[in-house]
């Protein structure tokens, strides 16, 4: 559906996107993790055709690029990107910015009531924009996105400034849309990555340094809350196990993958004494995979 093909784009003799490399297809949510100007964006301004690669290009359906006018106007009508809380029109109601939206997109307006119920803001769609509060117009973003419904969404930061229900309405809503959708979330709430993404991207120094799959086949951990101090004497008193990590000067986690159960329990026991707060079994997850690629000691 969408693939990047060796898109190079440097600033300031800083390689932003450095031959990246991408496919992704429709039924997928993608999330996109990296620290604050590594390069989100501009991936995603490369995708919409808003900034010009140095060099590489974006395929859709395997046929169009951003060759001409025309192939430009065939992918726009595929993709939206979500509008930021600057571009809406405080002189005009949350319905009217809908209502453009879907008009835009689909030519018609007619399921727009459908998102107002879904995204429940009936109480306050009808005022003007300049009279809502910071979560009612990220909601209003969204809904705006949810109205134009195409087959490619980009999202960047779209959880910011919502309250913890809001955050579950929106992650609910984004599971609902991605059976026909291919779906980006660029984002920096990291544990809602984990919610409703298929994989997660890692990109450091223009690549995606890893790409994080929910397969439910992922490697399971002991995780262990433990000082530097004391990691410093485990690594001396314990054979610690090959491919274990130690993240952000605080979780120790040791592969479990291959081990008895009898070797796993003796595991468990032994850093009884080394554990600070808790100890978990599970998979790596989005949070700890960042700490392992960005914490300052990565
Ligand atoms: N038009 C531009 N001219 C010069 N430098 C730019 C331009 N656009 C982006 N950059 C630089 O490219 C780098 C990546 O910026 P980008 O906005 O893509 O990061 P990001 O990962 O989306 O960050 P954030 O999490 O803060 O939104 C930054 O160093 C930024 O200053």
């Amino acid at each position: 559906m969408l693939k990047l093909s060796n898109v190079s784009i440097t600033y300031n003799d800083k390689a932003v996107l450095d031959k990246l490399e991408l496919t992704a297809n429709i039924g997928e949510i993608i999330g996109v993790a990296a620290p604050n100007g590594t390069g989100k964006s501009t991936m995603f301004n490369v995708m919409a055709n808003f900034v010009k690669p140095d060099s590489g290009h974006v395929l859709f359906d395997g046929k169009y690029a951003y060759r001409n006018e025309k192939e430009e106007l065939l992918i726009h009508k595929q993709l939206c990107t979500f509008p930021e809380q600057k571009d809406l029109f405080g002189e005009l109601s949350g319905v009217d910015h809908l209502k453009l939206y879907a008009n835009m997109w689909k030519g018609s307006a007619k399921h727009v009531p459908a998102v107002i119920e879904r995204l429940q803001m009936g109480n306050y769609v009808k005022r003007k924009v300049r009279t809502y509060s910071l979560g009612m117009r990220q909601r209003l973003c969204f809904a705006m996105m949810m109205a134009a419904d195409t087959p490619v969404i980009l999202l960047d930061e779209v959880m910011n400034g919502l309250d913890v229900d809001n955050v579950a309405l929106l992650s609910e809503c984004l599971m609902e849309m991605k059976k026909d959708k291919l779906i980006f979330v660029a984002s920096h709430l990291l544990s809602n990555l984990d919610l409703y993404a298929d994989r997660v991207l890692f990109l450091k120094d223009g690549k995606f340094v890893h790409e994080h799959k929910f397969t439910g086949e992922n490697d399971v951990y002991l995780k262990i809350e433990t000082t530097p101090e004391k990691y410093e004497i485990l690594k001396e008193k314990e054979k610690l196990p090959l491919g274990h990590i130690y993240l952000a000067n605080h979780l120790l986690c040791i592969p479990l993958q291959g081990m008895s159960t009898a070797e796993q329990t003796k595991w468990i026991e032994r850093m009884l004494d080394y554990n600070e707060k808790e100890m978990t079994v599970g998979p790596l997850g989005t949070v700890e995979y960042y700490d392992k690629f960005y914490s300052k000691n990565a």
